[in-house]
């Protein structure tokens, strides 16, 4: 099956190309995220390839009418499904499986210094995991708030 076709997701919204390819693995209850870069932006097309995971991406463009807002949505092996995660938007997944091949393709390269964190229980963002205890990175550990971030990119700008 294809997986990406620049035409066809060119269609659907998804204009630019792919710079950089990227895989994690992970264990069940494993949390990563909330993670965007800036100003450095990355827009990122992203696959369960194996297992199953909770994905969610966070609307966090200072100005955008739906700022702080989410979607979440099930990606796994079996439903096959993708999500684009737009320029400017906090990402993250839960492994819900045994374990968890995920892969994401960014239309920007991997820029440590834009890094930013957001903490992934942050009651302003309210994203309905489903856990409460997760594990995670250090960094995801000791990440901000969404309100204590100062260099959130700007809506209309990335
Ligand atoms: C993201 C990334 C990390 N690394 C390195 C840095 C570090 O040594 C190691 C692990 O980095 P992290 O802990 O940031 O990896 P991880 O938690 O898997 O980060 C990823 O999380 C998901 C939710 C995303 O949205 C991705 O964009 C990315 O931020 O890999 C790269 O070399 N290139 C990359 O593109």
């Amino acid at each position: 099956m294809e997986t990406y076709h620049f035409q066809r997701y060119k269609e659907v919204g998804i204009p630019r190309p792919f710079l950089q390819d990227s895989m994690s693995r992970s264990r069940r209850g494993v949390l990563r995220g909330l993670h965007l870069q800036n100003p450095s932006s990355q827009g990122k097309l992203v696959t369960t390839l194996r297992g199953a995971v909770l994905d969610v991406a966070v609307d966090v463009r200072v100005g955008s009418p739906n700022f702080g807002r989410y979607v979440a949505v099930e990606l796994s092996e079996e439903n096959r499904r993708q999500l684009w995660v737009p320029r400017g938007f906090a990402h993250g997944f839960l492994v819900l499986s045994e374990a968890a091949d995920f892969f994401y393709k960014c239309d920007e390269l991997y820029s440590p210094r834009d890094e930013v964190s957001i903490r992934w229980n942050d009651p302003e963002i309210g994203v309905d995991w489903g856990a409460s205890d997760p594990a995670l990175s250090p960094k995801d550990a000791a990440a901000p708030l969404l309100a204590q971030v100062t260099n959130l990119p700007i809506y209309g700008k990335v």
